[in-house]
């Protein structure tokens, strides 16, 4: 399965497990171990936004289940409240120290192929707006259930950046080439009801019922005998993964070089004074 990708990593462990939880300062993670369901909540206060130690976290919580012989799904969902994954912590990118900056764009892409190509079946259970990164989080799941009232989608050019190659194709891997087309061009944010429509989410329900209807969801796919549906995972996700794992360095050193420019740091100033400024209306 996703093991020549797995060997290629050792995470930094920042994770305790007690019993059937484990904790981070970010993340709070609890393992059924008669259903082998586990649940993630992310708990980065105030917008859950990935910053290196996040992503770093998030990615060794995936490899600890995956070595839990009794795990076999995993439901990935938010503890803040109204808001799934902010996406990338802009901080990261506006005005960023060159060395962390490197770090920081290869725990994206680990914590990435960790999730999409992980064995164990995932399902995010989206209970608030998952714009970008928190999209990208979103489409890397197998299943996707999503509360009323919120947006998702890859909006980077509102920001003045462009998602990569890899958020590209997970999103056409999800709707297809012209719906992501458009959604990149113009940076779109889909309803929860447009979502549906366009299969970017797989189904709606309220936010007091999400999380049963994720647990419903992950009986069905936990009842597969696992090697099957694991390869059955691979088998649609290989190609992609393949993609960036062969490119990484160079992927890295273009996001550097992107992020650099002066252009791209006035348009994240920009953007983050807007997102301050709306707060204050
Ligand atoms: C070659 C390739 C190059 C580049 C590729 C880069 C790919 C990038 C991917 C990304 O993920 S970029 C991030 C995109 N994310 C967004 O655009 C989301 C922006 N945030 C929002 O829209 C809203 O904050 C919200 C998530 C809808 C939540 O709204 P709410 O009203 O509940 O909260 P508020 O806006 O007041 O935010 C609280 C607090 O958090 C700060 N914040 C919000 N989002 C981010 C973020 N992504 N990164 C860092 N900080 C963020 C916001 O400024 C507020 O801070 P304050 O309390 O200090 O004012």
């Amino acid at each position: 399965m996703a093991s020549s990708i797995l060997r290629r990593f050792i995470p930094r462990k920042t994770t305790w497990m007690y019993g059937q939880r484990m904790m981070s300062s970010t993340i709070d993670v609890s393992v059924d171990e008669q259903t082998g369901i586990a649940l993630m909540k992310m708990k980065r206060k105030p917008v859950n936004s990935l910053n290196l130690e996040f992503l770093q976290d998030i990615r060794n919580t995936i490899v600890t289940l995956e070595q839990n012989k009794k795990c076999k799904g995993l439901i990935l969902t938010s503890d803040v409240p109204k808001i799934f994954s902010a996406g990338i912590d802009i901080l990261e990118m506006y005005q960023p120290n060159e060395e962390r900056l490197h770090n920081f764009w290869r725990a994206l892409q680990d914590m990435w192929l960790q999730l999409y190509m992980t064995p164990l079946a995932t399902i995010a259970a989206i209970n608030g707006h998952s714009p970008a990164g928190g999209c990208l989080i979103s489409i890397s799941c197998d299943y996707r259930i999503m509360a009323p009232n919120y947006t998702i989608g890859l909006n980077e050019t509102l920001l003045g950046i462009v998602a990569p190659f890899w958020f590209k194709d997970a999103m056409c891997n999800t709707v297809g080439y012209r719906e992501t087309e458009i959604a990149l061009a113009l940076g779109k944010l889909y309803s929860t009801d447009e979502a549906l429509q366009k299969g970017l989410v797989d189904e709606v329900v309220t936010s007091e019922q999400i999380m049963e209807a994720a647990q419903r969801k992950m009986l069905e796919y936990v009842k597969i005998p696992n090697m099957a549906r694991a390869m059955s995972k691979q088998l649609m996700r290989q190609e992609t993964a393949d993609k960036l794992c062969s490119t990484q360095d160079s992927d890295v050193q273009n996001f550097v070089n992107f992020c650099l420019q002066d252009k791209v740091q006035q348009s994240l100033g920009f953007y983050l004074e807007q997102l301050k400024k709306r707060k204050s209306k």
